[in-house]
């Protein structure tokens, strides 16, 4: 599907998707736990395949927003049965689809499982490196192999491990230390996790902590306060997960946010604003948009008693932003630099080549066919800023739905019709993109 978008200007208040980082970990945390509610969650294309592998595993996880989980209210709740912390071996190969999370997190609940489970998912999941979680299992116990020898799913993990120490680098994906801290609480010895190398997308283990003591599980840093400088980390076995009474609710998408409070920033009309309800505080570190505006000089504000952001349009001018706890934000800050005044650098960005896509080649291919002048290093991306120089295109989404978002919010302010394919796969994080943009005012066909 194409998004076809007419340039103007935009306002008005909308609602930001749940996070899909909360709502990943509060299924498979209910999943981990006798039975729980996950309330206000996120149901996309990524976080059905988390759900798909707690079913996989014994659970049960009913989606039907129904009075009885969201206790009578019309508000979208999962009731989840869980696995009780002992998972069964899969009647069949778990599709992961495009999802990250889930074949990093759910291939540490596979090392439980006494048998073997199969991960597999589509060709950019296929394409994604696993190994040092692969050898994390194996130094645990499990035997846990790449089917082609190369690192990257298909993967078979047969399990059970017990727990134990393992070393690990932490520059590839965080995914994989939230992957043991979630395995480690229901295996037998806990896991002690040594980092190897210093810790990239902190800010996601500080998301597993929080939800993990919220799922009454104790889990922490070795040597620091937080993630960000932690030596490791250690999780106790033997733990069970049970949240107080029964439920969890998942805060507002930061990620998702950043699109929706950039294009206020770019293209709010005057003396009007864009307006994001369900900003609310939380460890995600994608909170860092709203600095990283302020920096290029946008006028936004986040209310955070109301849990709301209002941002309206200014003259930007390009920043130096590090994008090493933030790596979601870099296609949304490269949409900003197109804009802005100036150079931006986005520094510290190698970890974000392992996403759905290379996101730093693929926004210098993309933002250069709207007009922009971008370039490119291994951990660097420059962008020489200019309204005027960006020009409506053709641009490929790449089945990468964050590509497709940034795409779609430089489109605001580009000159011409911008065509934004591959529109669809929004769905994996934020299905109500195009309807909430439409809300704002934007002139967007979709066919
Ligand atoms: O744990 C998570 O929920 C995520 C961690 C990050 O990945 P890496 O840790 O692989 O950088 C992030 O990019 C991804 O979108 C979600
Ligand atoms: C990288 C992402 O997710 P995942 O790693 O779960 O595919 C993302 O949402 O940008």
């Amino acid at each position: 599907m194409d998004a076809h978008i007419t340039p103007g200007d935009v306002g008005g208040t909308v609602r930001a998707p749940p996070s899909k980082s909360y709502t990943h970990r509060a299924i498979l945390a209910a999943g981990y736990s006798d039975g729980a509610v996950v309330r206000s969650p996120l149901d996309s294309a990524d976080t059905r395949a988390t759900a798909r592998a707690v079913e996989a595993f014994g659970g049960t996880v009913d989606r039907d927003p129904d009075a009885e989980a969201s206790g009578g209210t019309d508000e979208v709740a999962f009731a989840i049965d869980g696995f009780a912390g002992d998972p069964a071996v899969p009647a069949d190969v778990i599709d992961c689809a495009n999802s990250g999370t889930t074949t990093r997190l759910v291939a540490g609940a596979a090392g439980l499982a006494n048998g073997g489970t199969v991960l597999t998912g589509d060709a950019s999941l296929r394409s994604r490196p696993q190994g040092p979680l692969l050898d994390a299992l194996e130094q645990l116990g499990a035997r846990a192999d790449s089917t082609r020898g190369n690192g990257q799913a298909p993967l078979v993990v047969f399990g059970p491990i017990s727990g134990g120490d393992v070393a690990i680098p932490g520059d590839v994906s965080s995914q994989y230390i939230t992957a043991l801290l979630l395995a480690g609480a229901a295996s037998d010895e806990g896991i002690t996790i040594d980092l190897t190398t210093d810790l990239k997308s902190a800010p996601y283990v500080d998301i597993t902590l929080e939800v993990l003591a919220d799922f009454g599980v104790d889990a922490g840093p070795i040597g620091s306060d937080t993630a960000a400088g932690a030596d490791g980390f250690r999780v106790a076995g033997g733990q069970r997960y049970a949240p107080d009474d029964g439920t969890y609710t998942v805060p507002g998408d930061f990620s998702s946010i950043s699109y929706l409070a950039a294009a206020g920033a770019v293209a709010a009309a005057p003396d009007d604003a864009v307006t994001v309800r369900g900003a609310v505080e939380s460890a995600q570190g994608d909170t860092a948009i709203v600095d990283v505006l302020e920096r290029m000089g946008a006028d936004v504000e986040w209310d955070r008693a109301d849990a709301t952001i209002h941002a309206r349009r200014s003259d930007l001018s390009g920043v130096e932003v590090d994008v090493g706890d933030t790596p979601d934000l870099l296609p949304t800050i490269a949409a900003l630099g197109a804009v802005a005044d100036g150079e931006t650098r986005i520094v510290n960005c190698e970890h974000v080549r392992y996403k759905e896509t290379d996101r730093v080649s693929a926004m210098v291919e993309e933002l250069s066919a709207m007009g922009a002048s971008v370039t490119e290093d291994p951990d660097t991306l420059t962008i020489h800023g200019g309204e005027s120089d960006l020009h409506g295109a053709t641009v490929d989404g790449r089945g990468d739905h964050r590509l497709v978002m940034a795409l779609s919010v430089a489109a605001l302010v580009a000159d011409g019709e911008t065509t934004v394919q591959g529109a669809e796969h929004v769905d994996v994080s934020f299905p109500d993109f195009f309807r909430t943009l439409a809300d704002l005012g934007v002139d967007v066909d979709l066919g």
